[in-house]
C-alpha cells in the first residue's frame, strides 16, 4: 500500500447559495521517500489538500490514509497528535517566532516530541551552525527559511510538507532551498511533499501531481529526475 494515498476526497464551503468545491474527487498515491511536487495554478486547490493532508483541515467525504491510517476518521485531539509527530510543515513566509533565537526556534518543535533530534545537529544539516544564535530578523530570506526547515526536521516527522518554500526567496536562494529538500529526501528517506505554482520544479521530482479545477489532472512519475542545479525558471 502507498504511504499516501488520497480516496475521492471531496472539501466544499458554503457561501450562501453557493457551494464551491475545492477539493472535488481528489484522488492520488505517494510512495514512502518519494520526492512529491503537487502543481496547479492559483485557486487550483492546492493548499487545500497540503492543509487536509497534514491535519489542518478536514474533508467532507473520501480517505485520506497515512502509514495505513485513515485521517479523515480522527477526531480533534487525534488530528493534534498527528500534526505534533507525524508532520513537519514548511510554509512560504518561515512562520518563525521573532523573539526566539535560531535555535530556540527549533527548540519549541522539539520540546513536544517524543523522538526529536537535538536541535544543533539539525541546525548544523541545513548549513547555519554558525548562526544558531541570531534571532530571525538577523538572518537573510533563506537563512529563515532553513530555520524553519531545520525546526520540521528537528520532529523527524513521516510526511514533510512545503507549501511554496521558494515563494519567498529569489532565484538562486531558492534553488538552495530546494537542493536542500531534494538531499534531505535522498539522504535521510524523508518523505517531501513540495506544492507549488511553478512547474519548472516539475522535473526535480520523483512524482509530479498536476491540479487543475480542484481535481487531480494528471500524475506523472519521473524515472530520473534530475538534479536541482539543472533546472530553470
Ligand atoms: N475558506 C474558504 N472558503 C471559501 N472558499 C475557499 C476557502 N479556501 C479555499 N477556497 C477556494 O477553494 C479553491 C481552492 O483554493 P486553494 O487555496 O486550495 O488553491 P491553491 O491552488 O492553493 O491557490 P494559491 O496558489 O493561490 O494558494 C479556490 O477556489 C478558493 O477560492
Amino acid at each position: 500500500m502507498s504511504f499516501v494515498k488520497f480516496e475521492n476526497v471531496y472539501k466544499r464551503y458554503k457561501m450562501g447559495e453557493i457551494t464551491i468545491n475545492a477539493a472535488d474527487g481528489v484522488s492520488f498515491e505517494i510512495e514512502k521517500g518519494e520526492f512529491a511536487v503537487i502543481v496547479g495554478a492559483s485557486g487550483a486547490g492546492k493548499t487545500t489538500i497540503l492543509n487536509m493532508l497534514g491535519g489542518m483541515d478536514t474533508c467532507d467525504e473520501g480517505k485520506i490514509l497515512v502509514d495505513g491510517k485513515d485521517i479523515a476518521t480522527f477526531n480533534k485531539k487525534q488530528l493534534t497528535t498527528y500534526r505534533r509527530y507525524d508532520i513537519g510543515f514548511v510554509f512560504q513566509f518561515y512562520n518563525l517566532v521573532n523573539n526566539l533565537t535560531a535555535k530556540e526556534n527549533v527548540e519549541l518543535a522539539t520540546q513536544i516530541c517524543a523522538h526529536a533530534s537535538k536541535p544543533e545537529e539539525v541546525l548544523k544539516k541545513v548549513g547555519l551552525e554558525d548562526r544558531m544564535n541570531n534571532f530571525p530578523s538577523q538572518l537573510s530570506g533563506g537563512e529563515q527559511q532553513r530555520v524553519s526547515i531545520a525546526r520540521a526536521l528537528a520532529k523527524n516527522p513521516k510526511l514533510l510538507l512545503c507549501d511554496e518554500p521558494t515563494g519567498a526567496l529569489d532565484y538562486n536562494t531558492g534553488k538552495n532551498i530546494l537542493r536542500l529538500l531534494q538531499d534531505t529526501c535522498r539522504n535521510d528517506g524523508v518523505t517531501v511533499i513540495v506544492i507549488t505554482h511553478n512547474s519548472a520544479i516539475a522535473p526535480m521530482a520523483d512524482r509530479v501531481i498536476t491540479v487543475k479545477n480542484s481535481k487531480v489532472d494528471k500524475v506523472e512519475i519521473n524515472k530520473d529526475p534530475v538534479d536541482v542545479s539543472t533546472i530553470e525558471w
